[in-house]
């Protein structure tokens, strides 16, 4: 998705222009670098500078921590694992420090009173170090996979037609849903393994797994500034993306730096995926139909895949009242805001579940690495959490519901009605 340029502009801007005064006494013999300095094999997580050349090889997530090599991981760690605020410094021992950064500024506040309440409540349902799929999930994974490899096989083998291109569109949200986007989370098996291959589906979708988490995981961190939706041209966007070509995601490269030598040498797979699902799917229907039919069969498929998808993404994240801009207040004031807070006040909705595990926004958004299965049974303890904390948390109990939101807000986008300013005078 392309983010918002304005917003995440200012948000670099306001980060290059913060002195980070607040570096910690004990670290003054490390060396002293900006932001921008970091190298390719470091990360930055709360003002230090972590070198990840030798953890890549024992993450118990895998290497694809290699990925986000050359940038402040700060938001995307601390989200990713649940369980390291309880003893920071066990965990972050596990890297070589060897910096620390002068220009670090978080808009975030971690491990406040909400997030810790959170967290021990919900633990309590789901036990610490088995929030991945569960064997209900990897049955219904295991389904969906052999649904798309049914869906793509009859569609090669024998020939497109209207019913198989429906098919094959909807096999393709449902991996979208429920199997790429949890294994690319990190959550649907513990072994990294399972998480790398299942991963993948985003490019027997037409997408691309690389670019996906690059773009998932800087939604993830500063989520409302990147949600836009592009309805029936999402397969189009897609497929014929060239940020496949060297996997590097622009809308969130104005955040992050993904020009490292992991992603490179992920690039020849990537093309021979993406080349691949082009001659199964956009090539191979020529060679059954003449160019009009083809193209026909083609067209319902991507719709079809394309709304799937973006209908409820659009219903999660586009709805009304939601605050498309939760870390204002840390502009305006220097305040930090709290993270857990800012995941829950642009997110809906229970509503979007029915179609996919893995949109039930708010569970997604406060627990990335927790599998889908778990999220029904979390959400009325964190619906009472928030309700005690007077946080607004957008309830749609039925999809009409969300439907009915998400089109009020759409309207109100059209109208300018929800507009801190008129758009027209800027008043
Ligand atoms: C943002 C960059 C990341 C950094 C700096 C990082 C760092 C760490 C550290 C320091 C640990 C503790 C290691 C230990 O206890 O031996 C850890 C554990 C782990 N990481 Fe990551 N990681 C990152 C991204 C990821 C990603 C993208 C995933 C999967 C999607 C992941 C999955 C895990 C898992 C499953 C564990 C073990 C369970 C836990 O400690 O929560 N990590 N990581």
């Amino acid at each position: 998705m392309p983010p918002n340029s304005e917003v995440t502009n200012r948000r670099s801007r306001r980060l290059q222009e913060q002195d980070a005064a607040s570096a910690p006494a004990s670290t003054k013999k490390l060396k002293k670098i900006r932001l921008a300095e970091l190298s390719q094999h470091e990360v930055c997580i709360d003002g230090l500078v972590y070198d990840i050349r030798e953890f890549g090889k024992v993450h118990p997530g895998g290497d694809q921590v290699l990925l986000f090599g050359g940038n402040d991981v700060t938001a995307q760690y601390k989200m990713i694992h649940h369980g390291h605020s309880s003893n920071p410094q066990h965990y972050l021992s596990k890297m070589a420090l060897v910096g620390e950064v002068t220009d670090f500024s978080c808009e975030y506040k971690f491990d406040t009173p909400f997030e810790q309440e959170i967290k021990r409540e919900v633990f309590k349902i789901v036990k610490r170090g088995r929030e991945f799929g569960t064997p209900g999930y990897l049955l219904r994974a295991a389904f969906y996979v052999g649904l798309m490899a049914f869906a793509q096989l009859t569609w090669v083998a024998s020939g497109s037609s209207p019913l198989r291109a429906v098919l094959l569109g909807c096999a393709g949200a449902l991996i979208g849903l429920n199997v790429q986007h949890d294994a690319n989370h990190g959550a649907a098996s513990k072994r990294p393994w399972v998480n790398e291959v299942l991963g993948y589906g985003a490019d027997m979708i037409g997408g691309s797994k690389y670019n996906w988490i690059q773009q998932h995981w800087t939604h993830h961190a500063y989520q409302a500034f990147f949600f836009l939706p592009l309805l029936s041209f999402y397969w189009l966007s897609s497929v014929f993306n060239t940020q496949v070509l060297d996997l590097n995601q622009r809308g969130s490269a104005q955040i992050m730096d993904w020009s490292n030598d992991y992603t490179k040498r992920r690039i020849p797979v990537s093309l021979l995926l993406r080349a691949l699902y082009i001659g199964m799917n956009i090539v191979n229907p020529f060679f059954h139909h003449s160019p009009a039919t083809a193209l026909y069969h083609i067209w319902i498929m991507s719709t079809v895949e394309s709304l799937f998808l973006s209908g409820l993404f659009s219903l999660s994240h586009n709805f009304e009242g939601a605050d498309r801009y939760p870390v204002d207040h840390f502009e305006k004031t220097g305040e930090q805001v709290c993270w857990m807070k800012a995941q829950v006040s642009p997110s809906a909705s229970e509503a979007a579940y029915q179609g996919g595990g893995s949109m039930m926004t708010y569970k997604t958004h406060l627990f990335p690495r927790m599998s889908s299965a778990y999220y029904p049974y979390i959400a009325p303890t964190v619906r009472r959490i928030c309700e005690k904390h007077g946080v607004r948390y957008a309830w749609y109990p039925w999809i009409h519901q969300n439907f009915i939101a998400t089109v009020t807000y759409m309207h109100n986008s059209g109208t300018g009605g929800h507009w801190e300013l008129d758009p027209l005078s800027g008043k």
